[in-house]
């Protein structure tokens, strides 16, 4: 049985733990790591049926098949290139952390080199399909426009660098326009998604991002538009915001649990 070893333990590793207990994802949740100890064996407690070990991250790496990244876009940096040289399998939901070209190259050599697979899950967005497939011929051009409550913004560095006053706000207010390469360092609690797209369609340059605060919203909202050799496709979800975390929508905890079974399972379905 595949072991899973999850590194941060908020909402999304949270998500994932009690999906892995409740039996539906299939596989053996082997360990947790989190800067706070207490917040991991708080949630491994919780668990009905599994007991994962508390584990310092060079343990777990060191025990596990499949690592979950699901802490931040700084720890990616440290995590992700011990776990590929240890040869784990890698799931990383900090995806704004692979802007920085040279940290980019790398890993994906060490995926390469050492045999691992490194999974995007399409996080809070929809329509990373479509991008995919829009590829294989060529796009021409792809925006994200991601509205959120200014609850989900606070203490972005962009917002505090420009001494925005999010709770002042009456009205809707585009925060920020700018490629997706800016956009994640910008907003990098905010904002993986624009990596994922990047990723996926036409690189961390090309891709224009639009972040807009707007008081009257109770869900995140993110809007994606591809044109391309296919013709064009928009794509828009309204999404929950996570009770423990306003700033990620719940949808991207679902496409974290998707993504795990999807890789478990013989039978493919979708792009
Ligand atoms: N790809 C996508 O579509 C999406 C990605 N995300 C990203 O996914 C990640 C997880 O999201 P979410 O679960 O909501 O976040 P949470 O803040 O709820 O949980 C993250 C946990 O990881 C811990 N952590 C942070 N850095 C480290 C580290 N270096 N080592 C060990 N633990 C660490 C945090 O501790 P502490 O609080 O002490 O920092 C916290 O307990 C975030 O980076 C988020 O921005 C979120 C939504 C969508
Ligand atoms: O969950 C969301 O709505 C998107 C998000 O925070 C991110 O991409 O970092």
């Amino acid at each position: 049985m595949l072991k899973i070893g999850i590194i941060g333990c908020g909402f999304i590793g949270g998500q994932i733990c009690r999906a892995i207990d409740s039996g539906e994802i299939d596989a053996e949740l082997y360990a947790l790591c989190d800067s706070s100890e207490s917040k991991a064996l708080e949630l491994a407690t919780s668990l009905k049926t599994c007991r994962p070990a508390y584990m310092k991250i060079e343990e777990l790496i060191r025990s596990v098949d499949l690592v979950v990244e699901s802490a931040s876009q700084n720890a990616v940096r440290f995590i992700v290139p011990q776990a590929l040289q240890a040869g784990c399998n890698v799931m990383v939901l900090s995806v704004g952390a692979f802007a920085d070209k040279e940290l980019r190259e790398t890993l994906f050599g060490l995926a390469k080199q050492h045999n691992c697979k490194l999974y995007f899950p399409s996080g809070a967005v929809v329509g990373i399909d479509g991008i995919n497939s829009a590829r294989a011929a060529g796009i021409s051009s792809v925006t994200l426009t991601t509205r959120k409550p200014p609850s989900g913004l606070m203490g972005a560095p962009y917002v505090v660098e420009h001494g925005i006053e999010l709770e002042k706000l009456e009205e809707e207010t585009v925060l920020f326009e700018g490629t997706a390469s800016e956009a994640v360092k910008a907003f990098p609690a905010n904002v993986n998604v624009a990596a994922t797209i990047s990723l996926a369609g036409i690189g961390f340059e090309r891709t224009k991002v639009k972040v807009i605060a707007d008081p009257s919203l109770s869900r995140n909202v993110h809007e994606i538009t591809v044109e391309g050799e296919f013709g064009k496709f928009c794509t828009r979800v309204e999404n929950l915001p996570s009770p423990d975390n306003p700033k990620t929508s719940y949808l991207a905890a679902l496409s974290a649990i998707s993504t795990l079974k999807k890789l478990l399972n013989p039978v493919q379905i979708g792009t």
